[in-house]
């Protein structure tokens, strides 16, 4: 490759006034250059003659070729020669032996003469960029110069060091890949260390456990509460529940709460959480948010339990694991369920289904299972979904207070050691925004109304299946949908979380004091410990 620079010099005007004509977008470059020949003393000049053949000005003129001298108005040309010095390509044979780029970066900041330099110093600047060569300049007797570029001992040194940084590369890259698996194994032991503590701290808090929740309300209050009860204001009555979350809780205060729960659902646990009150308490808000705007400060318990679980599964990536999350939300009215993935108008049976007797994972037919992947599938895939109840909710306000929305995400997650071995667990995650529990006393009484009866039955026997796991009795599941679906998250290998939702205002007072009764109840029921489902 030649590049050719064409150095003019206008007429009447001496060293310094020299133009440079030729690069396109060199100019600069050049000139700032040029801007420096004051300095560059007779080798320079000599170096110009050095291309005597292209120097035709000088050879025209047959003055000297020095730069002084150089005939007003005639024109010196330069030419650069790129030739391959151990292995590397540089410019050589002319000023242009540095790269042209950076000396345009390195002249520009030369700005004036005051700070000029010599041959020696643009010499060295050139090994400074080009570094795998040195230059000579090298003055013979008719004062003619040229440059001389050879591989420098620096650059045998650098070669011999960059030989030996590739060696210390591939020793680390090795290294590395063995602290991977180190790193691996820590990341591991670690995280197992954490699941163990985590789920003695959940174990001792009870495999299921009940917070109470009280609804923001400005009217007058009927409750007063501490951090753990609360109290019917006029009455002896005083209720005591794990946590309570009064009037002005955020929902970021309840879900930090439950969280290190969650987490236990990624560990193998089948995890159930409930909101359980009547309607208009809060339930919905509690699981969901409110019906608009949703914000990062006013989203529920599901959007905070999915960011939560991809995270973690994001996290738990390091030590090897990886996990498969299908999702599915249904709606149980009267008894029946209703897939909300397929819309409000879609008529189908689905059935609860268990592989083995009544044991193992429920599967419900015809219901639509999606794999979800991160955070948003599995919140669009939910929020897609909500459309179908919220529908109802609008249209039939009695209908969505009456029915169950649950929503389920089941897990397997697999991981390998170090050694090869493979662990296995799976676990379901269980999240329902209950019926509204008031007419649990209407069902009870209106026998007639048949409709309102099956409504309410499966919350009767949600309570009566927790009352006898209290009493560590058989429960009898299969009496209500509602139980037998979810008949793995409340015995055995199982975590349940109920929140009480209740309404602080007087019109509310008899329902409230139901609700907390219930809560009461099923706080006292202790599940026994299995081991979670890894194999
Ligand atoms: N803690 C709270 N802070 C602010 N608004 C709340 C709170 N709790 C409930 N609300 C609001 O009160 C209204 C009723 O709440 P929500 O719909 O959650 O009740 P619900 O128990 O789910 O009722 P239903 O059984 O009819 O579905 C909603 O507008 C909701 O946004």
């Amino acid at each position: 490759m030649t590049t050719t620079v064409v150095i003019q010099q206008p007429t009447g005007t001496t060293n310094k006034a020299l133009m440079v004509t030729g690069i396109e977008g060199h100019r600069n470059w050049s000139t700032g250059l040029l801007d420096c020949f004051d300095d560059f003393s007779s080798c320079l000049m000599g170096f110009f003659c050095l291309p005597c053949t292209v120097c035709t000005v000088a050879s025209r003129t047959g003055e000297c070729c020095c730069m002084p001298y150089c005939v007003p108005g005639g024109t010196v040309v330069m030419r650069t020669r790129i030739r391959t010095i151990g292995g590397i390509q540089v410019l050589t044979d002319a000023w242009a032996c540095v790269d042209m780029e950076k000396t345009v970066a390195t002249v520009q900041e030369c700005p004036d003469t005051e700070e000029k330099w010599n041959a020696r110093a643009l010499l060295k600047k050139c090994n400074t960029v080009c570094s795998t060569s040195e230059y000579h300049c090298v003055i013979n007797k008719e004062m003619t110069a040229y440059i001389e570029v050879c591989a420098t001992p620096r650059y045998m040194q650098d070669k011999e060091k960059l030989a030996e940084m590739s060696r210390q590369i591939e020793i680390l890259k090795t290294q590395s890949e063995m602290d991977n698996q180190e790193l691996k194994k820590k990341v591991l032991e670690k995280n197992e260390e954490c699941k163990r503590l985590n789920n003695k701290l959940q174990e001792a808090k009870g495999n299921i456990r009940v917070l109470c929740r009280i609804k923001l309300c400005e009217e007058n209050d009927i409750l007063s509460t501490t951090k753990t009860t609360v109290s019917i204001k006029g009455t002896e009555k005083r209720y005591t529940f794990e946590r309570v979350f009064d009037k002005e809780s955020t929902q970021r205060e309840v879900y930090e709460d439950i969280k290190e729960l969650v987490r236990s659902f990624l560990d193998g646990y089948n995890l159930c959480i409930f909101a359980y009150g009547q309607t208009g308490s809060g339930k919905t808000y509690t699981m969901e948010g409110p019906p608009d705007n949703i914000s990062e400060d006013t989203e529920g318990i599901i959007p905070r339990a999915m960011k939560q679980v991809f995270q973690t599964i994001k996290e738990l990536k390091v030590a090897g694991w990886t996990y498969k999350l299908r999702a599915s939300y249904i709606e149980l009215y009267n008894e029946e369920i209703r897939d909300l993935t397929k819309g409000s108008n879609v008529q189908e049976k689905h059935e609860i289904k268990y592989p083995r007797g009544e044991q193992g994972k429920a599967t419900i037919t015809n219901i639509k299972e999606e794999e979800v992947e991160n955070t948003d599938d599995a919140l669009n895939f939910y929020k897609q979904a909500s459309k179908s109840r919220t529908s109802g909710k609008t249209g039939r306000n009695e209908r969505s207070s009456r029915s169950h929305a649950i929503f389920r995400v089941e897990m397997t997650g697999r991981v390998e050691n170090v050694e090869g071995v493979k662990n296995t667990c799976s676990g379901t995650l269980t999240l329902v925004d209950l019926a509204g529990s008031e007419k649990l006393d209407d069902a009870a009484s209106v026998t007639t109304n048949q409709e309102t009866k099956k409504i309410n039955l499966s919350l009767m026997e949600l309570s009566k299946v927790l009352r006898a796991l209290r009493k560590k009795e058989n429960p009898i599941y299969r009496n209500s949908k509602l139980t037998f679906l979810l008949k793995n998250s409340l015995g055995g290998n199982s975590k349940t979380l109920m929140i009480v939702n209740v309404s602080p205002t007087e019109d509310c007072k008899r329902e409230t004091e139901r609700t907390l009764e219930f809560g009461k109840e099923v706080s006292k029921v202790v599940l026994e410990n299995v081991p979670r489902k890894n194999k």
